[in-house]
């Protein structure tokens, strides 16, 4: 435990966090949270066997009328796996999988759009366990947020050994669908109404995966581009596998069975080839069965039909210790026509022991240019798979307080930033402990940790008060906690670094400095509020100095409803630990009233300044701190 005051007027969260509040990753939640379908499972790791059936049943919220709700959206798929769906090891093939995965998905997408859906992506997918025969898979899917016309469709399969009365998770995955009616062109779809808790959420961080998956190709390609340019050479390997002997080429002939109820091939089909051409050259590796652990985002970039031709080609990028890197093609055309691309997609496999360790595989030698541009470009997706796993799928428990920020992660630093806020502000369970002077202080306790929010209502616009707010520069004026505050990074116009000192509070002591990465988002659309996230960050040009006590905050921020166009509601979270509650007793039990004065002035602040927004300069994106005590801007 540090010093108790932060840079954000109230005490600042430290030490470890209890807590099972999740991040959650493009695609995949690794740890025990919200599935994404409304229901709550608790997993962890590869023992992630639930072994309690309640755990993964719709939590029972009770209607007005007395009946159990149910999401309007949701659709369940339940299959027992029989030879026909399984590889030579009695395995389901992932390939069947993913196309009851589209099936149950669309369905759910159409249910809400009431018209037909198609899909134009699906976000990583990390397959925790494999499926035997004789096996139940049960799919679970519901809309999670509408666009204009597309959707965001959270789905999770788990498997059910009906023998054992045994229940475990096997993926969760978001996929997104694009509604179409031929006679109207665009489709304006209805709004997801969120009705619980965990809908709450799903609605809310749905929108910033969406905004993630929409530069998802623009980020991979900055990051490829400056990562290779610092690997240098291939290695060679002794026994190195020439990557030619894993390509492989097959063409498959679009057949009515093969075509969905709107006569495009079907997308789980499409997925199912991608990746039998990609065990197959997976196989030819390592000479053994391969398991496939996960698939990168990918995106269907185009149609195909009954009568064409695809084209799917595959070949082994890079090989690791443990697992190889799979890079596949899908391409259409008809009769003598075109190639067209229709799907790629990386594919990384794994060789399991017989006790279900990774065994070591043989290396790959690339061939030719482009084989040194596949095999260099897989190590820096496997170092952007790994960035993105620590930031965005770890359990809170096991992330340090300040994440280490560069370019190649700011993408993800920034969605788990807003997502932690999104999720905080989502609980249901806040309870009012005092009020004074239109000012509210809420506290939230779960699982040994303590959050708070502080909530007001002030009489500026709600774009004014955002933008007031995230220029940490001028919190000085409103908090006296803010001595001094410099902008060291601002990596885009939505997130900046910021140093904060704030004052010493014990006498003699030292004050604090805190690395703070401060993240804002204008709302999607009217149901979302303006965000400000902030969370600690380390960055190499500002270590912990002996001036300072270096402080650390893991979550808090502000959430700026627009409640008219001249009322706004303002609420301030902060995440503590039980450590930090002594510091805040007071408040909470009305022995004080510094929250109150801090947030008064705040309120006086943006009144104030509801016409102006000129006292500093504006802070110019891809600006760097230029040293100690001079003006970063
Ligand atoms: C063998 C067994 C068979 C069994 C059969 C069982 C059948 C069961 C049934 C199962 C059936 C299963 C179903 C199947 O099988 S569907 C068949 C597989 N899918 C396809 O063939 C789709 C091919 N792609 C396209 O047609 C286009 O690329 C689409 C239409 C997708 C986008 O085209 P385009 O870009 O020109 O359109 P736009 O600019 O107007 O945008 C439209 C919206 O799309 C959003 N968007 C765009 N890109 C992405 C992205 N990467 N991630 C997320 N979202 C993206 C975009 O933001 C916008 O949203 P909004 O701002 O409006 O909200």
């Amino acid at each position: 435990m540090n010093t108790p005051l932060g840079p954000d007027c109230l005490p600042v969260v430290y030490g470890e966090l209890e807590t099972d509040t999740r991040l959650y990753s493009l695609g995949l939640i690794v740890h025990g949270e919200s599935n994404g379908t409304g229901s709550t499972t608790l997993r962890g790791d590869m023992s992630s066997e639930i072994g309690d059936r309640d755990l993964v049943e719709d939590p029972l919220f009770i209607l007005e009328r007395g009946e159990v709700y149910r999401n309007p959206t949701e659709v369940k798929m339940s299959q027992i796996v029989l030879p026909c769906h399984a590889n030579h090891c009695g395995e389901l093939s992932v390939g069947q999988l993913l196309k009851w995965m589209d099936s149950t998905a669309c369905l759910s997408a159409e249910r809400h759009a009431g018209s037909p859906c198609i899909t134009a992506s699906v976000d990583d997918i990390h397959f925790e366990h494999t499926i035997g025969v004789g096996q139940v898979v049960n799919i679970k899917a519901k809309v999670n947020r509408a666009f204009t016309s597309s959707m965001e469709v959270g789905i999770s399969v788990s498997c059910e050994d009906l023998f054992s009365d045994s229940l475990w998770n096997v993926c969760d995955a978001f996929a997104t669908f694009v509604a179409r009616r031929s006679e109207v062109g665009k489709v304006q779809l209805k709004q997801v109404v969120p009705r619980t808790q965990t809908e709450q959420m799903e609605y809310s961080i749905a929108a910033e995966r969406r905004r993630m998956r929409l530069i998802h190709a623009e980020i991979i390609t900055d990051l490829l581009s400056t990562s290779t340019a610092q690997l240098g050479e291939c290695q060679e390997y002794q026994n190195a596998v020439s990557a030619e002997r894993t390509r492989v080429e097959s063409v498959e002939l679009v057949l009515p069975p093969h075509a969905n109820h709107q006569v495009s091939t079907f997308g789980g089909q499409i997925m199912a080839w991608m990746e039998n051409v990609a065990t197959i050259s997976a196989c030819r590796l390592c000479n053994a069965h391969p398991t496939l652990r996960t698939i990168d985002m990918f995106h269907f970039r185009g149609p195909s039909h009954i009568g064409d031709r695809l084209v799917l080609k595959a070949i082994v990028n890079n090989a690791f210790k443990h697992s190889m890197e799979v890079g596949v093609c899908a391409e259409a055309y008809q009769g003598a026509g075109e190639l067209r691309h229709i799907n790629s997609a990386f594919m990384t496999f794994e060789v399991l022991d017989k006790d279900g360790k990774p065994r070591t595989l043989p290396r790959i030698r690339p061939e030719h240019v482009d084989g040194n541009r596949r095999y260099q470009e897989a190590i820096a997706r496997k170092k952007i798979r790994l960035d993105r796993k620590y930031i965005i799928s770890c359990k809170q428990t096991e992330v340090p307080l300040s994440v280490p920020w560069d370019t190649s992660n700011q993408m993800y630093l920034s969605y788990s930033n807003l997502s932690a806020l999104k999720i905080m502000a989502a609980q249901g369970n806040w309870m009012l402990s005092s009020e004074k002077n239109k000012v509210s202080l809420y506290t939230l306790e779960e699982n040994q940790m303590l959050c708070f929010k502080v909530e007001t209502t002030v009489n500026v616009p709600a774009e004014q008060a955002f933008q007031l707010l995230s220029d940490l520069r001028r919190r000085h004026e409103w908090d006296r906690h803010y001595q001094q505050c410099d902008v060291i990074i601002q990596p885009d116009e939505d997130d900046t670094i910021y140093q904060v000192t704030t004052p010493c509070v014990s006498r003699g002591g030292k004050g604090q400095d805190f690395i703070l990465l401060a993240s804002r988002r204008k709302p999607c659309d009217s149901r979302d509020p303006y965000l400000i996230a902030l969370r600690s960050v380390t960055v190499p040009t500002h270590p912990a100095s002996e001036d300072y006590t270096r402080g650390e905050v893991l979550c808090a921020g502000f959430s700026i409803i627009e409640e008219s166009s001249d009322v706004t509601t303002i609420s301030y979270y902060n995440q503590a630990t039980p450590g930090v509650f002594p510091y805040i007793s007071n408040d909470i039990a009305g022995l004080s009233s510094s929250f109150y004065g801090t947030f008064q002035s705040c309120s006086k602040y943006l009144e104030e300044n509801r016409d102006s927004l000129d006292a500093l300069p504006p802070l110019k994106p891809g600006a760097e701190w230029d040293g100690p005590g001079r003006t970063p801007l």
